[in-house]
C-alpha cells in the first residue's frame, strides 16, 4: 500500500513543455469519479479501495511535464499504471479527473475531429505488435500511415523510401512482413510511425517480445534516431536497463503513483525512497553516474596534472583513465578544472558510499 503524497510539481508548465499533466486520476469501476473527489477514498490503498468501492485506481494524482526533444520513460512493474497513464495522454483511455494539455491546448475538451488529429499527427502511438499489413510490401506498410493522412501517392512513396533507409532496410522495400525477421518487422513499424512525422512518439513496450540481442539493436536504433531527429518520445518499459539506456528522464511508477521523476543519474544516485532504492540496487552505478558524483575539490598542484575528463563522463570511464595512467583524473569544462577524482572517490561511488568532503585522499 502506498498512500504517500506525490512529489509536488510546479503548477505552471515550463516553456519547453509538450505534454503537461496535472493531478491526473484514472479510476476503473462503478462511480469512479467519486474516488478522486473524496479525500478519504483517495487515500485508501488498492485492496481497501477495491473492497469499499469495487474500484481500481490505475493512475493516482499524477503530475508531470514531457519536455520538447526529450525521451521521457515511464517505468514500473506490471500493473503499476504505465499503459493507462500513457493512453490517457491522447484519451485512448478517458481520464477520471485532472488536466492534460499538449502545447498549451486542453486535450480533455478536444472534440472527435481534433482528437483524431492529435492521435494521427501530433502524438502517434507505437504498439508492441506493430500491426503490419501482411499483404503489403515494406514500402507500402511504411506509406500506410501517410495514406490514412491523405498524402498523395508520389509523396508517400518518396517519404516511405527515405524512412526505409533511415531504419536500415535498404534492399528490402519489396518484401512482405512474413519475409522479414522480428527485428526487421519492428523497424518497419518504427519507420511507419516516424514517416507520419508526429510531434511526439508514444511507445508502449515496443521491444518486450524481442530476443535480447535484437532488443539491444532496436534500443540503439531509437537512441540513434532520437539523436538525429531530436523527436520527443514517451517510452513505456518495465525494464530498468532499457529505461536507463533510453531515458533523458524517468518517471518510476508504483501503484498508480509516480514515486520518483528524474534523470537516470538522479534515480540511481539519489533514490527517493526504499522502493526506488530496492529497484535500482543491482544497477552498475559506475555506468550510470557521472564523475560529478565522485569529484572532490582540487588541491594545490592538482589542477594541471593527470588525465582530463568531461563532466559528463561516467565513473566507469574515470576508472579506466585512472587505472591506465596511475594518476588522479581532473574534471575539466571549458578549460577550467572543476575538481579531481581519485581512487577513494571512485570506490565510494561503486560501493554507494560517497566520500565526505574534507576526507578526500590526495
Ligand atoms: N479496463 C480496466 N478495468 C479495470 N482495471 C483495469 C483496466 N485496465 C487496467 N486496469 C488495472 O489498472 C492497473 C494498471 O494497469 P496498467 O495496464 O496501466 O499497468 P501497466 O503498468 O501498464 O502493466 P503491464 O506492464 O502489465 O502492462 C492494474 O491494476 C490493472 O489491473
Amino acid at each position: 500500500m502506498n498512500t504517500a503524497p506525490h512529489t509536488p510539481t510546479e503548477l505552471r508548465p515550463p516553456a519547453d513543455s509538450v505534454f503537461s499533466v496535472r493531478d491526473l486520476w484514472k479510476v476503473f469501476g462503478p462511480k469512479a469519479d467519486r474516488v478522486p473527489a473524496d479525500k478519504e477514498l483517495a487515500s485508501l490503498g488498492a485492496a481497501e479501495l477495491r473492497e469499499r468501492t469495487g474500484c481500481t485506481a490505475a493512475v493516482r494524482d499524477v503530475s508531470f511535464d514531457v519536455r520538447k526533444g526529450e525521451v521521457f520513460v515511464v517505468m514500473g512493474l506490471s500493473g503499476s499504471g504505465k499503459s493507462t497513464l500513457v493512453r490517457c495522454l491522447t484519451r485512448l483511455i478517458e481520464p477520471t479527473s485532472g488536466t492534460i494539455s499538449i502545447d498549451g491546448e486542453d486535450v480533455l475538451s478536444m472534440d472527435t475531429g481534433r482528437l483524431r488529429e492529435l492521435r494521427r499527427h501530433r502524438a502517434a502511438m507505437v504498439f508492441q505488435h506493430f500491426g503490419l499489413l501482411p499483404h503489403r510490401t515494406v514500402l507500402d506498410n511504411i506509406a500506410y500511415g501517410l495514406e490514412i493522412q491523405g498524402v498523395g501517392r508520389a509523396e508517400r512513396r518518396e517519404r516511405a523510401t527515405e524512412f526505409v533507409s533511415k531504419v536500415g532496410l535498404d534492399g528490402m522495400e519489396h518484401r512482405r512482413p512474413s519475409q522479414l525477421s522480428g527485428g526487421q518487422q519492428q523497424r518497419v513499424g518504427l519507420a511507419r510511425a516516424l514517416a507520419v512525422d508526429p510531434e511526439v512518439l508514444l511507445f508502449d513496450e515496443p521491444f518486450s517480445a524481442l530476443d535480447p540481442l535484437i532488443r539491444r539493436d532496436m534500443q540503439e536504433e531509437v537512441v540513434r534516431l532520437h539523436r538525429e531527429e531530436g523527436r520527443t518520445m514517451v517510452f513505456i518499459t518495465h525494464d530498468l536497463s532499457e529505461a536507463l539506456k533510453l531515458g533523458d528522464r524517468i518517471a518510476l511508477m508504483q501503484g498508480g503513483r509516480i514515486v520518483q521523476l528524474g534523470t537516470p543519474e538522479e534515480i540511481v544516485g539519489a533514490p527517493a525512497d526504499d522502493y526506488v532504492r530496492d529497484f535500482v540496487r543491482d544497477v552498475p552505478r559506475e555506468q550510470v553516474l557521472t564523475v560529478r558524483s565522485a569529484m572532490r575539490p582540487a588541491l594545490a598542484g592538482e589542477r594541471d596534472a593527470g588525465p582530463a575528463l568531461d563532466p559528463g563522463a561516467t565513473v566507469h570511464e574515470a576508472i579506466e583513465a585512472v587505472a591506465r595512467t596511475g594518476e588522479n583524473a581532473r574534471v575539466v569544462e571549458g578549460g577550467r578544472c572543476l575538481g579531481v577524482v581519485d581512487h577513494a572517490g571512485l570506490l565510494g561511488v561503486v560501493a554507494g558510499v560517497p566520500v565526505a568532503p574534507g576526507k578526500a585522499v590526495a
